[in-house]
């Protein structure tokens, strides 16, 4: 089968031949480069309406020498996310290409390409995947016939937020390459450890922000400081917050496997750190070539060969394009299999007894060899991550084991049942806990509503509290194995049940004092967002904690909830 795609987003004319017998790819681009500032979407448009018949004819006249007039056996088209002005051009000239061969039309998902090619190319069959592009940052999950995101930036694009700092420097579009190039010449201008500008580093669970950081990198440029070292410490910050996500995805769902996505990849530094933490958890880890990360119309077509052979084309009635389409509304036609949350399928968690490793910290169980002792212990020790700057790695390890320790107590004094705290070495950034529950809720979710209504109302204490947890996963609590769904709670609004003696809350790294329902619903979002990536069904599970949160806590927090998935770029 041979498949002509084309793409044109934003920025990237571009027109692609896929041949699946020969598995080759011919690509045709040409680049729309503002004359100043960032991409205009009217300019944009009309650069879509020039380049797109070009490219298209260049492939097409390649084709058809090649293999004659019945050249091409699908038509396939980016149909968004993207700017609805470019994305217009693009869908006419699909429409009308497939109608005139007389072949079928495919509308691909433009993020969803971005994974595929990764998968495609790197041969992994059930990979957490990385997109780090101009107009989006997320981690994808294949889990029940669609690919969920396990985590995403609650604002900027991650190249949009670099490109921010070098339209306001003065720098021209796009301003990645110019960024990665200033903060080579500052490294290589250092003799030891670079000095490092203390920048906003905000990780939410699995989702994250990029709007502190660009705006104080803006600051600092304005107050004086090189600019080499803003863009060396800018890097450092972004790379080092994607890298800590990908690998608490990992964690959560027991995946091996990590492919990389989109126009950011190409830089070298994000590459070598998420190399090196996937080397250190023993993954496997891919980034295609660069012309297959940033905008290109080859990733459109090798992904429309996949759906065409699936028989997912769609009649040209059908075939409007939509500036919004998110990965995780397309039905997954052209693979099968596990959910990517495979190793944590129920019972994987069973053994106690054994030394485990967290996304952060490996975690010894002492004394080991006696499940049943009333007396184990656990010591947490926050290793070094070698993918991350010395200075910023000394900083997080430290204040997240500060904030563990504190936090932990305050916790229970709010009526939460967490781990009691025997020693904290922070030097060592090393804590010794009581060790709690028979194992996570990510091994026991399923069935699971009486823990989870559990979950709700011990975050709605917390926020009373004025304390949010900050990574509320499924991975971070700790459940009692004689629980079952059967038992119930003692109805009291405030009572504690039989399960929530037995339900622990772990892990307060990333907690913090905060009386604002905006932080509050991001907790609830982010162990939604756990269920979702895990559960077989979550719909029951959500409900079932979102009445335990309600049963104590504030329904503002629940509005805001909402509100939160409303804007959510993708939920
Ligand atoms: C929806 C679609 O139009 C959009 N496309 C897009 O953002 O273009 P993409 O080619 O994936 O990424 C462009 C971004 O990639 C950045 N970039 C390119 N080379 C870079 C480098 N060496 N280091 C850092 N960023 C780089 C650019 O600064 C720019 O922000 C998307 O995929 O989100
Ligand atoms: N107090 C405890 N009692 C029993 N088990 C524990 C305790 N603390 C940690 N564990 C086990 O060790 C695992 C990792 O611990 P923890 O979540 O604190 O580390 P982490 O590296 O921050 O993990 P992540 O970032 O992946 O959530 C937990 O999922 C749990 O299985
Ligand atoms: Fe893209």
């Amino acid at each position: 089968m041979r498949v002509l795609g084309i793409e044109g987003t934003a920025w990237c004319a571009s027109a692609a031949l896929y041949d699946a017998e020969t598995d080759s790819v011919l690509i045709e681009s040409n680049p729309y480069e503002p004359d100043s500032g960032g991409i205009h979407p009217r300019e944009a448009a009309e650069h879509m309406s020039e380049a797109i018949p070009e490219v298209v004819d260049a492939v097409l006249t390649t084709a058809e020498a090649e293999h004659g007039p019945d050249a091409i056996d699908a038509v396939a088209f980016s149909r968004g996310p993207g700017l609805g002005p470019c994305l217009r051009i693009v869908g006419t000239a699909a429409r009308s290409l497939a109608g005139t061969l007389d072949v079928p039309l495919v509308g691909v998902n433009h993020m969803v390409a971005h994974l595929e090619i990764g998968r495609h190319q790197s041969g992994f069959e059930n990979p957490v995947c990385l997109n780090t592009s101009g107009a989006n940052a997320h981690l994808l999950g294949y889990h029940d016939g669609r690919y969920r995101v396990l985590g995403e930036t609650m604002d900027a694009g991650v190249g949009n937020a670099i490109d921010k700092f070098t339209r306001h420097v003065g720098w021209d579009h796009p301003g990645g390459p110019k960024v990665e190039a200033a903060a080579r010449r500052y490294a290589e201008g250092n003799d030891g450890p670079e000095d490092l500008l203390d920048l906003p580093y905000v990780v939410k669970g699995m989702d994250f922000s990029f709007s502190g950081i660009s705006s104080a990198a803006n600051d600092a440029y304005d107050d004086g400081v090189p600019v080499e070292e803003i863009c060396f410490s800018l890097q450092e910050h972004v790379f080092a917050m994607l890298t800590e996500v990908s690998e608490r995805a990992l964690s959560l769902t027991g995946a091996d496997e990590l492919v990389l996505g989109g126009g950011v990849a190409q830089n070298d530094r994000l590459r070598e750190m998420l190399a090196s933490m996937c080397a250190a958890r023993g993954a496997r880890f891919h980034a295609p070539d660069s012309r297959f990360l940033r905008d290109n119309a080859g990733m459109i077509a090798v992904l429309g060969a996949k759906m065409a052979q699936a028989g997912d084309t769609v009649p040209i009635s059908e075939s409007a394009i939509d500036p919004n389409f998110r990965p995780d509304q397309v039905p997954v036609t052209w693979r099968s299999g596990e959910s990517v949350a495979r190793g944590r399928a129920p019972g994987s968690d069973d053994k106690t007894d054994a030394d485990r490793r967290g996304a952060e910290a490996t975690v010894e169980i002492v004394p080991s060899g006696e499940p049943d002792a009333a007396d184990r212990r656990v010591i947490k020790r926050r290793v070094p991550k070698e993918y991350r700057h010395p200075g910023l790695d000394r900083t997080l390890r430290r204040d997240r084991t500060v904030a563990e320790a504190r936090l932990t107590s305050e916790a229970r004094q709010a009526g939460v049942t967490t781990p009691l705290v025997y020693d904290a070495d922070v030097p060592n950034a090393t804590l010794t806990l009581q060790y709690v529950g028979d194992r996570d809720l990510a091994a026991a979710l399923d069935g699971g509503t009486e823990r989870v209504a559990a979950v709700g109302r011990y975050l709605a204490r917390l926020h009373d509290a004025g304390i949010v947890h900050g990574d509320p996963t499924t991975r971070n609590v700790r459940v009692g194995v004689g629980d079952s769904d059967t038992q119930t709670g003692d109805g009291e609004a405030n009572g504690t049940t039989a399960v929530d003696d037995r339900t622990a809350l772990i892990d307060f790294g990333l907690a913090y004092h905060t009386g604002h329902v905006e932080d509050h619903a991001m907790d609830l979002h982010v162990f939604e967002g756990s269920v979702r990536a895990t559960a077989i069904d979550p719909d029951p599970l959500i409900e079932a904690f979102e009445d335990g949160y309600a049963t104590v806590g504030d329904d503002d927090v629940l509005d805001r909830l909402r509100d939160v998935e409303g804007r959510g770029r993708y939920r």
